[in-house]
């Protein structure tokens, strides 16, 4: 069997982890895992830490360390036989140490993005709640508008995403990312990109992940579902 990978990308609301994370796993056959999606599927499934996460999410705040934790970290247990990318997580000092006790980290994307780009692209951001896809209507606009392409259910514009909100998240986000990068960049196993646009940041990453991943098997691109 090829050796197994394990990454993370981190980077800014709006900075593209959604989109990289997709492209990533369906080129190496990664299987994707996001933070927010397990939160949803906790949510959604009504189980204690689904429960608990709810009360913070609907006052916009970050679900606490030891919530997040008893989520994640048993799914990453299971996974013994996949690689995988993790988008969203860790994304405190502390989620980045529970996660060190439990795997060993092959790589960490960072992105790098500007401000100006980041308020361009939220402004004009669209989710499908349910599949957690997203839409741009400048940059993957969906084919009906207002409608998610494979289900056409109805897409949603987070309150989060408006200018107004972002600052203040984006300052958060520096603060909370600066100690992980440290940590990640003193392992050795940081790669920033920088960048306005993430198809020409994309072929930096895709070379990188094929000096990395040399022979993968391409059948594990997946999502995976809750147990
Ligand atoms: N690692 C985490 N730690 C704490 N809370 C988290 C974590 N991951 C997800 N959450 C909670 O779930 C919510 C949804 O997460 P998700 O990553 O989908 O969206 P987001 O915060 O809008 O991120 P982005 O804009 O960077 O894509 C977050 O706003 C937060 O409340
Ligand atoms: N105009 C433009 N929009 C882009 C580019 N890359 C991603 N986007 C869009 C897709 C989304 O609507 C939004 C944010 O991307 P995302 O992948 O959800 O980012 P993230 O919040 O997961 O980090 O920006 C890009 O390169 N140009």
């Amino acid at each position: 069997m090829a050796k197994l990978f394990r990454a993370v990308i981190m980077g800014p609301p709006g900075s593209g982890k959604g989109t990289i994370s997709e492209r990533i796993a369906q080129s190496f056959g990664l299987a994707r895992l996001s933070s927010g999606d397990f939160v949803r599927e906790n949510i959604a499934a009504n189980t204690d830490a689904g429960v608990l996460a709810k009360t913070y999410i609907e006052r916009g705040l970050l679900v606490p360390d030891h919530v997040m934790t008893r989520l994640l970290l048993p799914r990453l247990e299971e996974m013994t036989r996949h690689s995988w990318l993790m988008d969203g997580f860790p994304r405190t000092l502390a989620q980045a140490k529970a996660l060190n006790s439990t795997c060993d980290l092959d790589l960490v994307i960072s992105l790098n993005i500007p401000y100006e780009t980041l308020k361009e692209r939220l402004s004009d951001r669209w989710i499908h709640p349910a599949s957690g896809r997203v839409y741009n209507m400048g940059f993957n606009p969906p084919h009906v508008q207002g409608r998610d392409d494979i289900s056409g259910e109805p897409l949603i514009q987070h309150d989060d995403d408006k200018p107004e909100a972002l600052v203040a998240r984006l300052r958060h986000y520096k603060d909370v990312a600066k100690p992980i990068i440290d940590l990640y960049k003193s392992k050795g196993i940081l790669h920033t990109f920088s960048g306005t646009e993430t198809d020409r940041i994309w072929p930096y990453i895709n070379s990188l992940l094929s000096t990395k991943i040399p022979s993968t098997s391409q059948t594990d691109t997946q999502r995976i579902p809750m147990p």
